[in-house]
């Protein structure tokens, strides 16, 4: 089997294949560190994904997967204590479903302007802790890595042989698969020390922008931005003083905070994720890409049904067809229809 890509997505359908008992080839263009996994903010919440049914089923797996990976001490994984601010009452969300500790927020846990808020406890994990652990771990169960940039899917059989190449290419997979659906949702943060902050905070309605502040072990994540078409990682000076703004409005303890440093990253926005098989005339690809802005979020969920359709596509009588369509883009999973069969 051989994995394209390198990022969250891509450790973690390597990781699952390998626990399968497959043997796994990685290649992938960048290191870990100079990846749109390594800068996220990586708290569970489901943004800017589709399909929503899907991404609930997907969302819900991967917040599991966290939960005990965080009772393991894996490197990265806490479940931090959170807050969501709001003007107004909020409404349902799909997420609420998700997250067993969701309860109202009492007022005296609500900082100064806000009338409402929801307390609930999710997954935080860390990246820079999080990725070496996890590459190691794909490393430590037999996992190979091979660092080049592929100008085609096609390139990955010759890099290794292969039965099904599994393709996890963040935004870069629109031009490697010609896909016109996926496009950059640039996101900027900004990194200050962290003064003591413990709780994950975040309005997702501020008059200013979208607001959050997430803690880390050394820092704080502060945001962000969600800039759909732009594909520019140049941090802008205005957005980051709006960022720091607002951003005290939630945690005033960050009022007047200096920044480490300011960065953008693209998340690769696509209307759903595209968790699919098609077939090519050099093998089946297991599409696995396409995850905006909850990549991490959903991860897990990810990874388990990109295996669950190479099994499909390497063992006998599945719901995957057996003929191979010369230059064809047929596709045969959850991809733009909701549920796939082999998902069910
Ligand atoms: C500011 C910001 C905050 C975020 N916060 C969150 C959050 O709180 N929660 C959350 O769930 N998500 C968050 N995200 C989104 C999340 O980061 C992405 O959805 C996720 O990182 C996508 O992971 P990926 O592995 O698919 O892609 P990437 O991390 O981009 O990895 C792509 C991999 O493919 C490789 N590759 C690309 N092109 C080629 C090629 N031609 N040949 C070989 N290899 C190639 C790259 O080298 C890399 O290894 C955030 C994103 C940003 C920018």
């Amino acid at each position: 089997m051989t994995v394209v890509g390198g990022g969250i997505s891509g450790l973690a359908t390597a990781a699952r294949l390998l626990a399968d008992g497959a043997a796994v080839t990685v290649v992938a263009a960048d290191e870990p560190a100079h990846t749109t996994s390594w800068l996220a903010a990586a708290v569970w919440f489901p943004t800017h994904a589709g399909p929503p049914e899907l991404v609930a089923r997907w969302g819900g797996e991967t917040f599991a997967a966290f939960e005990w990976q965080a009772g393991e001490r894996v490197p990265g994984v806490t479940m931090r204590e959170s807050l969501a601010l709001y003007r107004e009452p909020p409404g349902a969300a799909d997420w609420h479903g998700l997250v067993a500790s969701l309860r109202s927020a009492r007022s005296d846990e609500l900082p100064p302007g806000y009338a409402h808020g929801l307390r609930f406890r999710v997954p935080a994990i860390e990246m820079p802790l999080y990725l070496p652990w996890l590459f190691q771990h794909v490393t430590d169960a037999g996992g190979r890595f091979v660092a080049r940039r592929l100008d085609t899917l096609a390139e990955a059989w010759d890099v290794a042989p292969a039965d099904v190449v599994v393709h996890c290419a963040g935004l870069a997979a629109g031009r490697l698969t010609g896909d016109d659906s996926v496009y950059p949702v640039r996101g900027q943060i900004v990194r200050v020390p962290n003064p003591g902050v413990t709780m994950s905070v975040r309005d997702e309605a501020h008059p200013a922008g979208r607001a959050y502040v997430h803690p880390r072990s050394h820092d704080c994540i502060l945001g962000g931005t969600l800039d759909e078409g732009r594909w520019d990682t140049e941090p802008d000076a205005a957005t980051t003083a709006s960022i720091l703004r607002r951003c005290a409005d939630l945690v005033p303890a960050l009022a007047g905070a200096r920044p480490i440093e300011a960065v953008a990253g693209l998340r690769p926005g696509r209307p759903t994720v595209r968790l699919a098989v098609e077939q090519t005339d050099r093998g089946p690809v297991v599409h696995n890409y396409g995850h905006g802005g909850s990549g991490v979020t959903l991860a897990w969920g990810c990874a388990a049904a990109a295996a669950a359709l190479v099994t499909a596509t390497t063992v006998p009588s599945t719901t995957v067809p057996s003929t191979t369509v010369p230059s064809s883009r047929r596709d045969s999973g959850a991809d733009d229809h909701g549920r796939g069969p082999e998902l069910s």
